[in-house]
């Protein structure tokens, strides 16, 4: 792919307001990540207000990690708004195989055309139909295994459907590329798959969606490549990865993204 960089040049230029529907764990840790990374978040879950600010924002996340039955309803809401006023929406499925709750909303919310689709390779699995129960919102599957449960969820959904690991793997049921930056440290920190959501949602806004996925993934695992470098362990590689984040600039972006056609 051609100059990462400019799709975080736009990012930053647009610092779109990001609404995000997400969990507890991840609501303060993704918040600090879309500031340091140029974009605005906001955090709004309630079902009497979650469609309208949807209408508000440059781009919506729905993240089901401690879902319950009204934050699914300001989901559903939002989703909806979103899909009607063009605003690029994308869903992180959170630990989808592991219960009928899950399974059940995490099949409605694809059913309102989410643009791109982000999890771990068990939830892509789960989401698509397949086994998949993972270990909560731990994966118990590599990338390469979800790589055909990502084509055919691409083509039912009609998303961008990107699983993350080691190596990402991302598909629009036709193309597909890998995403090869990151650090082994990254999933020993929770919600950085969350946080990644947001910021794919933030990279969405104005940009071809494809393409600005496979941007936002090499941009966050570059992130995480340079704050692995110095960690001593998860403690200090999260409070470096937000560094990281604010210091990476379109050029370091391009000349560091490790992304290659599948
Ligand atoms: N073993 C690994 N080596 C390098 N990078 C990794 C590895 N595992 C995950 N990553 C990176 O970590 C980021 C988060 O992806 P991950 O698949 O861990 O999300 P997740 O399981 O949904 O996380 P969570 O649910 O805890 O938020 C991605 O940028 C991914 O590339
Ligand atoms: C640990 C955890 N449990 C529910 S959501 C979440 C954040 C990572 O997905
Ligand atoms: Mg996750």
């Amino acid at each position: 792919m051609e100059d990462p960089g400019q799709y975080l040049t736009s990012m930053r230029q647009t610092a779109p307001l990001v609404h995000n529907i997400t969990n507890y764990v991840a609501m303060n840790v993704m918040a600090n990540v879309l500031l340091a990374s140029g974009a605005s978040p906001a955090m709004v879950h309630a079902r009497e207000e979650a469609a309208e600010f949807a209408g508000l924002a440059q781009a919506l996340s729905i993240n089901i990690g401690t879902v319950s039955p009204p934050w699914a309803e300001a989901m559903e809401a939002a989703a909806t708004v979103a899909r009607a006023k063009d605003i690029p929406w994308v869903l992180d499925p959170v630990a989808v195989g592991a219960t009928a709750y899950r399974r059940a909303l995490g099949a409605r919310l694809v059913e309102l055309r989410p643009t791109v689709i982000r999890g771990n390779a068990s939830e892509i699995l789960a989401l698509a139909g397949e086994a998949g129960a993972g270990k909560g919102a731990d994966s118990t599957e590599s990338v390469a295994t979800a790589e055909g449960a990502a084509r055919a969820l691409a083509r039912h959904s009609g998303a961008v459907v990107a699983v993350t690991g080691a190596v990402d793997f991302v598909t629009d049921g036709e193309r597909a590329a890998r995403v090869a930056n990151g650090h082994a440290m990254m999933p020993r920190v929770t919600a950085l798959g969350c946080s990644l959501t947001g910021v794919v949602a933030a990279f969405l806004a104005g940009q071809p969606r494809f393409e600005a996925v496979l941007a936002a993934l090499a941009y966050f695992g570059l992130a995480g490549e340079r704050a692995g470098a110095t960690a001593n362990g998860p403690g200090s590689f999260q409070v470096a990865f937000l560094d990281a984040l604010h210091a990476i600039d379109a050029d370091t972006l391009t000349a560091g993204a490790r992304i290659e056609t599948a």
